[in-house]
């Protein structure tokens, strides 16, 4: 990917978007890295650091820094040049609104990777911004298993490298590239040249998973986030201290019982043989949270540093996803409802003081 038409842009830099930019710029023969920034005050705080970021594996590790990206003030900028490769790492809520100042530039050869949590996001940008089915870039998933954080805007601390990523390609009509497209999809500028591209980061720990399999593990890691982030956010506690924490124990069950009710009444999960929907089990789910939160025990979740720095988390689209399910399924789901409310109760406060 020397090709500057192959440019991969990045929006949001959060603690994901860094991620991936520093591991993009880390890969020998590196393809182009372009910013997407929004905040002016970033965008200045990239220039002073001489737009270099900095990514640590390790709470203590050394600070390496990337540098040689791209960088444009999304709402100054004029340009027209069409976009190729975005991977969007902004929080689920702000997904549109981000995406809306670079809509021109955005079209059915664009390919958009969405590295975020939560579900429902495409739905969003379908509705709001592609409303006609030709006009709709490639989807693409990614999956984080990762805990990372960000400790300034231009220093990433990625909490260790037991964790792990999946990406997946979706086709307009909701499935992964078929066989026959295999080579449409490998082209220069297709999807599967941006994944390949993913794939080959040692950090990132990247897997390609065919469409099923990825939205089955979009399902087990939305269960996770809807104890993780949540408990962590309303406790103020680093991820691995639910495991430690004997009063949150009840509270995690109750929420898995009911995401495991929802879940196996899905289109997709509810046509599967018992074997396979017995994945999507209470018990099943609790066990997979555990290992996640084993994995990433040292990280501070990304709803929880929402609340510590003033700004809107993403439940709508993970608890509130499940809520929205529940509701068209008639499962009552109280104790997802009361983590939700006690969120944005937590998040009103916050952004108000
Ligand atoms: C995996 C986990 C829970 C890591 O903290 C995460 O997805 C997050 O923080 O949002």
């Amino acid at each position: 990917m020397s090709n500057p038409a192959q440019t991969v842009h990045i929006l949001g830099l959060g603690s994901i978007g860094s991620l991936i930019a520093h591991c993009l710029r880390s890969l020998p023969s590196p393809p182009p890295v372009n910013l997407l920034i929004h905040r002016k005050t970033l965008y200045d705080e990239l220039a002073q650091a001489h737009w270099t970021l900095g990514l640590r594996v390790g709470e203590d590790g050394p600070l390496q820094k990337r540098g040689g990206f791209g960088a444009e003030l999304v709402p100054a900028t004029t340009s027209r040049e069409p976009i190729q490769n975005l991977i969007v790492a902004v929080k689920a809520s702000a997904t549109v609104a981000a995406l809306k100042p670079i809509q021109h530039r955005l079209g059915p050869t664009t390919n958009i990777c969405l590295f975020q949590n939560g579900m429902g996001q495409v739905e969003d940008l379908n509705s709001c911004m592609f409303p006609d089915r030709k006009s709709r870039p490639t989807y693409m998933f990614g999956i984080m298993r990762h805990g990372v954080y960000l400790r300034s805007s231009t220093e990433a601390v990625l909490s260790g490298l037991s964790g792990s990523a999946s990406i997946g390609i979706m086709d307009e009509d909701g499935e992964a590239c078929r066989s026959s497209r295999q080579d449409e999809c490998r082209g220069p500028g297709s999807p599967r040249e941006l994944l390949d591209v993913l794939l080959r980061s040692p950090i990132l720990r990247c897997e390609h998973l065919e469409w099923k399999e990825l939205y089955e593990n979009q399902l087990f890691k939305l269960a996770a986030n809807c104890v993780l982030n949540p408990l962590t956010a309303i406790y103020d506690v680093r991820n691995g201290e639910i495991k430690s924490n004997l009063d949150m124990r009840p509270l995690l069950q109750n929420v898995l019982e009911e995401v495991s009710l929802v879940l196996q009444r899905l289109p997709g999960i509810r046509e599967l043989p018992d074997d396979q929907k017995s994945r999507f089990s209470a018990s099943a789910l609790e066990r997979l949270t555990m290992d996640t939160i084993e994995q990433t025990a040292r990280n501070s979740s990304s709803m929880r540093e929402d609340i510590r720095k003033g700004r809107m988390t993403e439940i709508e689209y993970i608890n509130g996803w499940i809520l929205r399910r529940a509701r068209e399924l008639q499962i009552d789901c109280p104790a997802n409802r009361d983590l939700m409310e006690r969120v944005l109760d937590i998040s009103r406060s916050t952004r108000r003081g």
